[in-house]
C-alpha cells in the first residue's frame, strides 16, 4: 500500500472531513461572500463621491449609514460564519482522526508496544492530528482567499489579451520543476525534523518518569546536555526545511520575472508594431503584477502542505500498522473451569537467539494452585504472555478445558484471566476506579476485595476514601500498597484463573499472610497460577512446576520435591542460607 503520494494522503485524510463536508463547503460560500463584497467599499465610496453623488437629491442621505453599516454587517456575519464554520468542520475531523489513530493503538499487535515509546504515541494520536488539519486549513483558506482572486487575474488576463496570456503560461514547466526541487529538499528536512522531534519527546517522557534515578545519580547536567543535543538536532533539520522554504519564493519570483519580462517585451512590441494604446498595456501589466503577488503568497503555501503530508504520513503509519491477530472464531459460553494443559510449546521471540520455551508440556489443575519457580529469564513470564494470547507458540498447544486456545477469540480468553503482573499499571484515577477498572461499580464488591488485599483499613484512613485519587501509575501509594491494589483489581474482576506474577514480592510478611488467608476463601474454586521467587510463599501449592531455560526440570508439590533432592530442593537450601 503507498502512502506516499499526496493524492492517497489527502483521500485519506479527505475520509475525516467527508462526514462534515456541508461545514467545509458553507466556510467556502461565506468566505466567497467575503471575497465578492471587498471592493464593494470602494465601489460605493466612490460612487457616493462622483459627480452624480453631488448632485443634489441624487439619493437620500440616509442610504448611506444603511448602506455602509448593511455591508458592514454582511461582511461580518460572513467573516464570523467563515471561522466558525471552519473551526466546526475542523474540530470535528480532528476529534474522528485521533478516534481512529486511539483505536489503532489500542489494536496494535503486542511486539509493535514493545518498540514504540509512550512519548511517540502521545505525540500522533494528540498533537499531529489536530496540527495537519491546522495546517492544512490554513492552507483552503488561503487558496480561497489568495488562489480565487489568482484565478479571477488569470481570466482577466486572458480577456485582456489570450495570446500574450498563453506565452506567459511558457514559463509553467519550468516553475513546476524548481518548485519540485525545492519541495523535495524540504520534504526530506521535515521529515527528518519530525523524526527528531519524535526524539526529543521520548526525551522529556524519559527524565519525567525516570525522575528519581536522574536525582539519585545527580545526572541533572547530563540529562540537561542529552537533551540540548537533541533539541540541537531539531533546530538543525527545522533551520534546513526553513532555508529550503525560503528559497521557494525568490526562486520562483526569478522564473516569474522571466516571464514577466518576456510578456512585456512582447507587449510593447505588439503596442508599437501595432499601435494599441498604452492604456491597454498598462492595464494588462498591472494586473500581471497582481497576480504574481497573489502566485508569491500561494508559494508560501507549499512547505506548509509539505510539513502537514510528512506529519501525516507518520500517523498514518501508525493507523496502518498490523492490528493483533484474532483467528480464533469460538467464544466460550461463560467462564471457564479453568484446567489448562500446555503441550510441546516452544516459543522463540522475534531477534532472539534461543527459545524462551523450549517444548514445555506441563498443566495447571481446575480449582488449584500451581506455583511456576525458576531462575531469573526461566520463561515464567513467557507462559504467562502465551495464555493471555498475547503471543502465539511457535510450536505445540495450549488447551483450556480441552479446546485449544487457539480457537478461541482473544476477548473470550482473556476475560477468563485475572492478572497481578511484576510491573503494576495503575490509573492516575480514583482507588476505586482502579480496582472495577472497566466494570460496573458494586460497593459490596469493593469492599470485600479490599478487605482481600488487606487494603481495607488503609482505605479507611485516607480523607477521601475510595475516591482519592492515586496519582500517575500510584506514584502516591507504597510499593506494597500498589502491590495490594492491584490484587484487589484482579479479585474484582473475578475471572475463573487468576495468575500472580510476583504479586506479593513488595508485601511484608504480615500482609503477604493475610493476603494468602484470604485468598484461601476461594480455594477448589479458581485455578490459581503463581510465580514466586520467594519459595516460602507457594509452599502450601498444589503443584510446583520447576522451570529451566525454557523446559520443565521438576513437578511435584514442595514435600515431595523436597525428597527428590533436586533443582528445587537445592533452591530451597539456597533461600535458607540467604535468610
Ligand atoms: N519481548 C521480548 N523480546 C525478546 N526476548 C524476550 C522478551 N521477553 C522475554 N524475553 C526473553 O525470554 C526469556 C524468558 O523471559 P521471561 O520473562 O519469560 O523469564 P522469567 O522466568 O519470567 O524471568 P523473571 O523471573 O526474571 O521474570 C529471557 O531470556 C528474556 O530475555
Amino acid at each position: 500500500m503507498s502512502i506516499d503520494t499526496r493524492p492517497s494522503l489527502a483521500r485519506r485524510l479527505g475520509q475525516y472531513v467527508y462526514p462534515y463536508r456541508w461545514g467545509a463547503v458553507l466556510t467556502v460560500v461565506a468566505y466567497l461572500c467575503l471575497a465578492g463584497t471587498e471592493w464593494l467599499l470602494p465601489k460605493l465610496i466612490s460612487y457616493a463621491f462622483d459627480d452624480e453623488g453631488f448632485t443634489k437629491d441624487a439619493y437620500p442621505l440616509w442610504m448611506v449609514p444603511v448602506v455602509l453599516i448593511g455591508l458592514y454587517a454582511v461582511r461580518g456575519a460572513s467573516s464570523f460564519a467563515g471561522q466558525y464554520l471552519f473551526h466546526w468542520t475542523q474540530t470535528r475531523s480532528v476529534l474522528d482522526f485521533r478516534t481512529a489513530l486511539v483505536s489503532s493503538l489500542l489494536r496494535l499487535d503486542a511486539q509493535a508496544y514493545t518498540r514504540m515509546q509512550p512519548g511517540t504515541a502521545v505525540t500522533k494520536v494528540v498533537n499531529d492530528p489536530q496540527q495537519i488539519l491546522q495546517l492544512t486549513g490554513d492552507v483552503g483558506i488561503a487558496l480561497l482567499r489568495d488562489g480565487l482572486a489568482a484565478v479571477g487575474f488569470i481570466v482577466y488576463l486572458f480577456y485582456l489579451n489570450w495570446q500574450l496570456t498563453l506565452m506567459a503560461l511558457v514559463v509553467t514547466p519550468v516553475m513546476a520543476l524548481v518548485m519540485r526541487k525545492v519541495n523535495q529538499r524540504m520534504r526530506q528536512m521535515s521529515t527528518r525534523s519530525y523524526d527528531s522531534q519524535l526524539v526529543l519527546v521520548n526525551k522529556v517522557d524519559d527524565i519525567t518518569r525516570a525522575w528519581r534515578v536522574v536525582r539519585q545519580f545527580g545526572a541533572a547536567d547530563f540529562e540537561r546536555q542529552r537533551f540540548i543535543d537533541a533539541a540541537l538536532e531539531v533546530r538543525r533539520y527545522n533551520l534546513k526545511a526553513a532555508a529550503a522554504s525560503a528559497l521557494a519564493q525568490p526562486v520562483s519570483q526569478l522564473v516569474a520575472s522571466v516571464g514577466l519580462s518576456l510578456i512585456i517585451c512582447l507587449a510593447l512590441w505588439q503596442a508599437r508594431s501595432e499601435g494599441t494604446g498604452v492604456q491597454h498595456f498598462v492595464t494588462y501589466v498591472a494586473a500581471l503584477l497582481l497576480l504574481l503577488s497573489k502566485l508569491r503568497h500561494l508559494s508560501d503555501l507549499s512547505s506548509q502542505l509539505t510539513r502537514a503530508s510528512v506529519i501525516a504520513k507518520s500517523c498514518l503509519e501508525l493507523l496502518d500498522a498490523p492490528p493483533e491477530v484474532d483467528t480464533g472464531t469460538q467464544e466460550l459460553p461463560g467462564p471457564a473451569r479453568g484446567d489448562i494443559v500446555m503441550e510441546a510449546v516452544s516459543l522463540t521471540y522475534p531477534g532472539a537467539s534461543r527459545p524462551a520455551l523450549d517444548g514445555l508440556t506441563l498443566a495447571f489443575g481446575a480449582g488449584r494452585t500451581t506455583a511456576l519457580v525458576g531462575a531469573s529469564g526461566a520463561g515464567k513470564s513467557s507462559i504467562i504472555h502465551l495464555l493471555l494470547g498475547f503471543g502465539r507458540p511457535d510450536a505445540g498447544h495450549i488447551r483450556l478445558d480441552g479446546a485449544d486456545i487457539e480457537l478461541l477469540t482473544r476477548a473470550s480468553l482473556r476475560r477468563q484471566f485475572a492478572v497481578v503482573s511484576q510491573d503494576i499499571v495503575l490509573f492516575d484515577d480514583a482507588i476505586a476506579a482502579n480496582i472495577a477498572y472497566a466494570q460496573p461499580r458494586d460497593e459490596a464488591k469493593l469492599e470485600q476485595v479490599l478487605r482481600a488485599a488487606h487494603l481495607w483499613d488503609f482505605v479507611q484512613t485516607l480523607p477521601e476514601g475510595v475516591e482519592t485519587v492515586v496519582g500517575a501509575n500510584g506514584s502516591k501509594l507504597s510499593g506494597g500498597q500498589r502491590q495490594r491494589l492491584a490484587i484487589a483489581r484482579a479479585l474484582y474482576k473475578d475471572a475463573p484463573i487468576w495468575i500472580f506474577d510476583e504479586a506479593t514480592s513488595a508485601l511484608d510478611t504480615e500482609s503477604e499472610r493475610a493476603v494468602q488467608q484470604a485468598l484461601s476463601q476461594w480455594s477448589g474454586r479458581k485455578t490459581l497460577i503463581v510465580i514466586a521467587h520467594r519459595l516460602s510463599t507457594i509452599r502450601d501449592a498444589d503443584a510446583i512446576h520447576v522451570l529451566g531455560a525454557g523446559k520443565l526440570v521438576e513437578t511435584g508439590t514442595h514435600a515431595e520435591l523436597i525428597a527428590q533432592d533436586g533443582a528445587y530442593a537445592a533452591m530451597v537450601r539456597a533461600q535458607a542460607g540467604e535468610a
